[in-house]
């Protein structure tokens, strides 16, 4: 079966002083249809350029990346993409956020009032779709962020540290409520963030990158069943597959 997403052999290298900086080095990965995969790894090995590069936002420098086994060459309604600051626009309600893109769609207007209210509802801020980005608390902000992009019915979600900016505990929660919507709506995920509990609670793979050159480094299949519950957070199998996901971010040399 095709990949959702395919990694070929992707490069990128960027300039620095009169040489050149290899920030990624001839990357393979694929991604099943409705896999939901995390990417863990130290600082500046890459992983945010490989998602700007599935997200079509930035090129590649050798290699290529398929959806569907069709090149990327740019962005499209297909890719949501999330990153850490939430960028709403303060001005418009949460709501006419969660309906900007999808009048830039050209989405007739009851449509649009349809689609964003399954949206608002989906990430549980009904009680809150009339207010501004202000009135709402980091989580909330950026579960706005989350139902914008929910809405325009992308196949699949890029998500770089999504919750990096928030507190431990509205964190739990939003994870929860991520899995809950996936489980529901099956999209493929790719999912960056630095937190490895996070990354083995969320996904069914979970891929671990290293730096100078960012590569792959292992990829961890997180054998755990769905839905992920708070039992199986605080699991003895959790806690080794946790603990093998640890050891290959942070001791890369012994590991390799
Ligand atoms: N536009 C750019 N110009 C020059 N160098 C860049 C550019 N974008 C990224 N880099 C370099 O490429 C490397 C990979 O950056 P990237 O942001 O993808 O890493 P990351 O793994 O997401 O890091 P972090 O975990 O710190 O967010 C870094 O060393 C970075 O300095």
């Amino acid at each position: 079966m095709t990949p959702k997403i395919s990694f070929e052999a992707v490069s990128k290298t960027f300039p620095l002083k009169d040489t050149e900086f290899v920030a990624l080095d001839r990357v393979d990965l694929d991604i099943a249809d409705r896999e939901f995969v995390t990417v863990v790894g130290p600082s500046g090995c890459g992983k945010s350029t490989l998602m700007s590069m599935a997200a079509g936002l930035t090129e590649p420098g050798g290699g290529r990346i398929l959806l569907d086994g069709v090149p990327v060459t740019g962005p499209g309604p297909e890719r949501g993409v999330i990153f850490q600051q939430y960028a709403l626009f303060p001005w418009l309600t949460v709501r006419k956020n969660v309906e900007f893109g999808l009048k830039l769609a050209g989405l007739p207007a009851d449509e649009r009032r349809r689609r964003a209210q399954h949206a608002i509802d989906l990430v549980g801020l009904t009680d809150f779709a009339d207010a501004l980005p202000k009135m709402l608390s980091g989580g909330m902000k950026q579960r706005c962020a989350i139902a914008r992009a929910y809405a325009v019915g992308p196949q699949v979600l890029l998500m770089d540290e999504p919750f990096g900016a928030l507190d431990a505990l509205t964190r739990v929660q939003l994870q929860d409520q991520l899995l809950d919507t996936w489980s529901r709506e099956r999209r493929t995920v790719m999912f960056i963030t630095h937190d490895v509990d996070e990354a083995v609670y969320l996904a069914n793979k979970v891929v671990v990158m290293a730096a100078r050159p960012g590569r792959i480094h292992r990829v961890v299949e997180v054998d755990l069943p769905y839905p992920r519950t708070e039992e199986i957070r605080l699991s003895p199998e959790f806690a080794r597959i946790r603990n093998e996901v640890w050891h290959a971010v942070y001791h890369q040399e012994s590991a390799a």
